[in-house]
């Protein structure tokens, strides 16, 4: 980064504007633990993280969240919508050690007229006598101008005397927000531009929402025509269409405006937008750019047969920037190329026409409309190639398992490998773990290490009844810390969890 890069403050408003999304509530320990990764971790600038007088949850919220940056010297970073409601707002910001207060005011006349009911006059002299009390207190404020966007459009002169106004008081910034998402971005470089042209001595940030889908779009030309911060959500969230997200809006702004800087820690931008998403329920759709499951996997067999040959279809958009991997879906899109990206990954190498045969089945299954992932290829590798040879290289002949009521379950296998034969017996604490332990037994005579089991899933295929076959799935950890899974088909989940591990055995 050049030291004549214009620097833009990121505000983090997920736990308050991002909080407003419908059937969002975080507890106080999910908004403290968010709050101390976005300071901390993605190195946002600031954070707001409620609107004071809301309830007693969001108090005690609010003091843990205040008393954890009071101890590591981020509290002038922590933030909190006020009201112009006398000393009300003041002093529960004052029991929930907060100091610095963003105060919500009217931007528009239509606002100010129909839901205040005041005159401008009377608005500014209450936001004056506000923002004095606060100061009086030791709290800093920034001024909100709600409908700001509208007040644009509808009220210029309204908002151009109140901005005048603004000019004469101790604040430390102005927040014009597009509150109902309606700008687009030549309105919002036409009014930025005016604006900080006509206040060069103040610090705007420019607050987006989502309605149009025009969020980051307008990030990008609010900063284009100099408005110094930017106010985000973690995934966008936010009332109605939500807010612009905080991932893309840095993106375009690391990528498209060489000429400022942010100090946003784009690493950890995945890791955060996963972490909100299991606290708040609210899922990130598998499109949503930077953060959704597939904005990084190519599904197209040319652009997987482009990217194998010369990067071809690699952008500056590239994953592992946000602790991502590149992926190759598998299905009726898939080519050779596809295919092979994904064997290289799992560490498998096929002759060329194995590889056929794969790819053949992949695209059969997809026509099907099966979903094909990664983790199926050994299967599908095993059930393809030459599969006839593979189930004779490990046959497991015969066993026995016992469950009785107080003892211990046990298990006999005879097994064939390579053709000779061996018979084990030991117990465990269910069936397929005895048979488990009995089949390591095996292997330890043959000095051959088996790969670890580490996940173990059973359910009946889709559409299926209770009667119906049920599949085990096994995830294995060979000790080249490989992962791979294997699966059997049966109508008892334990003989499905012995067939899953024959094929195991002839994949190794
Ligand atoms: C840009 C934004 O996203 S703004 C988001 C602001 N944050 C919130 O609204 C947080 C959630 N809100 C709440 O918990 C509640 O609405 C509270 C605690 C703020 C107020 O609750 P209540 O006193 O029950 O009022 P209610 O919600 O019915 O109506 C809002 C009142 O605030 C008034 N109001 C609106 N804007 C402002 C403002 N900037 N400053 C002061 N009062 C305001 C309204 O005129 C209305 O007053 P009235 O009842 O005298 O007509």
């Amino acid at each position: 980064m050049s030291s004549d890069q214009r620097r833009i403050e990121i505000m983090d408003t997920t736990l308050r504007d991002g909080e407003q999304t419908s059937g969002v509530s975080f507890s106080p320990t999910e908004k403290l633990t968010i709050a101390q990764l976005l300071l901390t971790e993605v190195k946002v600038d600031r954070i707001e993280i409620a609107s004071a007088r809301v309830s007693e949850g969001e108090l005690a919220a609010v003091k843990a969240i205040t008393k954890w940056a009071k101890a590591n010297g981020l509290l002038n970073r922590v933030e909190v919508l006020t009201f112009v409601d006398g000393d009300v707002s003041i002093q529960w910001m004052q029991q929930a050690g907060a100091k610095v207060m963003n105060l919500l005011t009217k931007g528009s006349l239509n606002h100010l007229t129909h839901q205040l009911k005041k005159k401008p006059e009377q608005h500014f002299a209450e936001v004056a006598e506000v923002i004095s009390l606060a100061r009086k207190k030791g709290l800093e404020s920034n001024v909100y101008l709600e409908d700001w966007s509208n007040g644009m459009r509808h009220s210029r002169e309204y908002v151009f005397q109140y901005l005048d106004f603004l000019q004469k008081l101790p604040i430390k910034r102005v927040m014009l927000p597009d509150t109902l998402g309606v700008l687009t971005p030549s309105e919002v470089k036409e009014y930025i531009s005016a604006i900080v042209e006509r206040y060069p001595n103040t610090h705007f940030d420019f607050h987006a929402h989502n309605d149009y889908d025009l969020g980051t779009a307008n990030v990008l030309e609010g900063v284009k025509a100099g408005a110094h911060g930017i106010h985000l959500t973690i995934n966008g969230m936010g009332e109605r269409a939500g807010n612009a997200p905080l991932a893309s809006a840095v993106a375009v702004l690391n990528d498209f405006l060489p000429e400022v800087k942010t100090s946003v820690a784009e690493a950890s931008l995945y890791r955060v937008s996963k972490l909100v998403e299991t606290f708040s329920g609210f899922r990130i759709p598998v499109n949503k750019p930077v953060v959704g499951e597939n904005v990084f996997t190519q599904t197209a067999g040319i652009h997987a047969d482009g990217d194998k040959k010369n990067k071809l279809y690699f952008s500056d958009l590239m994953p592992e920037r946000f602790g991502r991997q590149r992926k190759y879906a598998l299905g009726k899109t898939s080519g050779k190329a596809n295919i092979e990206n994904n064997l290289a990954q799992l560490g498998i190498q096929l002759s060329e026409p194995d590889l056929k045969k794969v790819t053949q089945r992949i695209i059969e299954l997809g026509d099907k409309k099966e979903v094909v992932t990664q983790a199926d290829l050994p299967y599908i590798i095993s059930d393809v190639i030459d599969s006839k040879n593979i189930e004779e290289k490990v046959r497991i002949d015969n066993y026995v398992l016992t469950h009785t009521k107080s003892l211990h379950p046990s298990a006999t296998l005879k097994i064939s490998i390579n053709g000779e034969l061996h018979e084990e017996h030991a117990q465990g604490d269910g069936q397929y773990d005895a048979f488990m332990n009995a089949l390591k037994k095996v292997y330890k005579k043959l000095k051959q290490d088996l790969p670890v089991l580490t996940d173990y899933a059973v359910r009946i295929p889709p559409g299926g009844k209770t009667d119906a076959l049920c599949e085990t799935v096994i995830t294995w950890k060979s000790a080249n810390g490989k992962e791979f899974k294997t699966r059997g088909l049966d109508s008892d989940q334990t003989v499905a969890a012995i067939k899953a591990t024959q094929k195991m055995l002839n994949l190794i």
